[in-house]
């Protein structure tokens, strides 16, 4: 896939938070792209990182050292001022977040919170216009009644609309990049689906770059053009979503993969046990998914694993890929560690 106009270039991002007197990096290193027009899905088990990145583009960390480059049109957002990145912040770059209850002020009106998002940005929109845009802005977010949801408050909403709201109040200067981590999880599979067309629509009609963080494979294969790879803090894998689902390569990848059952493969699941470490007692040295595939030898992993380029666009942590296969179910007892 040929990809052009890059809006957003992580370089050698680390995320590092202070736990007792030490620093330990929950981002480690992490270099990607994201283009216009494109939807970049990030995924990995809980605490692999993903947030955590999210939120250092967003500059949302209170306490966090940040290293690296967040280069986003041109502005080095890691090296700002926080007056230069909140003039950004909701305007070029805004981002949709896990939970709409804790995300919106429960004491104003929905017409004040998206009031106040447009207002920030345009301090010369007359009252009369920042209303009529609240109301295409939740009108374009699917809600019914928006005159009468402009005078509601947060909690005499339903989840579902709650978190378009939350949509509204992300696309209401017409970001160029939308970060939105886990839009849908809360949500039941009908609403889900509208609030993927909604994010879809921005992509297409507006031509935004999408990062789109997500447990669910299945909305990565719906919605992401690329998709990356993340476990203890480290891209492992990225490659093109058509790649991705058939041609995995990164054994952690493929354990996700193979995670979820398909129709051709009922009988057999491999599903590679244990979680990602704790922050504190992540792996540093060597590749950090040693220890969840035991029964590879030792000699498969790099000592410094690197993402090595193995097709245009596709990148693979470590060369233990090479020598990687689900253990037979019957007979060998490394099947995983618990
Ligand atoms: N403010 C913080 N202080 C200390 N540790 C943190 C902080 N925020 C996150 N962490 C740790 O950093 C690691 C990565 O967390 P993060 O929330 O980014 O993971 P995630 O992949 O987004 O998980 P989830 O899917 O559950 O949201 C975890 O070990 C987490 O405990």
């Amino acid at each position: 896939m040929k990809l052009k106009n890059k809006l957003l270039e992580l370089k050698n991002l680390k995320t590092s938070f202070r736990i007792r007197d030490d620093y330990f990096a929950a981002v480690d290193d992490v270099s990607l792209d994201v283009h216009k027009n494109e939807v970049l899905a990030i995924v990995g088990e809980s605490g692999s990182g993903k947030s955590a990145l999210a939120f250092s583009i967003m500059g949302l960390h209170n306490r966090a050292k940040i290293e690296g480059n967040i280069v986003f049109k041109d502005k080095d957002l890691a090296n700002i001022s926080i007056s230069k990145l909140n003039a950004i912040r909701g305007n070029e770059m805004s981002m949709i977040f896990q939970d709409p209850l804790t995300a919106l002020n429960p004491l104003m009106t929905i017409e004040e919170q998206i009031g106040e998002v447009l207002q920030l940005h345009n301090r010369n929109l007359s009252k009369r216009k920042r209303r009529e845009r609240v109301i295409t802005l939740l009108d374009q977010v699917g809600i019914p009644r928006p005159k009468q949801t402009c005078e509601q408050f947060p909690h005499e909403l339903s989840g579902g609309m709650r978190q378009r709201v939350i949509i509204a109040i992300a696309i209401a200067n017409s970001p160029e990049l939308l970060i939105a981590d886990e839009p849908t999880t809360a949500l039941d599979v009908t609403i889900q689906a509208q609030i993927l067309d909604l994010i879809r629509d921005l992509k297409e009609k507006m031509n935004a770059g999408i990062i789109l963080i997500t447990h669910d494979l299945g909305v990565v294969a719906e919605m992401a053009d690329r998709v990356a790879v993340m476990y203890a803090g480290e891209i492992v894998e990225i490659a093109s979503v058509d790649t991705l689902f058939e041609n995995a390569r990164h054994p952690y990848t493929r354990s996700l993969l193979n995670s979820v059952p398909s129709d051709e493969q009922q009988d057999t699941l491999h599903v590679i046990q244990g979680i990602v470490p704790s922050l504190k007692n992540l792996p540093r040295h060597g590749c950090r998914f040693a220890a969840r595939i035991p029964w590879i030898d030792e000699s498969a992993h790099e000592e410094n694993p690197t993402l090595h380029e193995i097709a245009p666009g596709h990148f693979v942590r470590c060369t233990c890929h090479e020598h990687f296969y689900f253990p037979d179910e019957k007979g060998d007892e490394a099947h995983g560690i618990s």
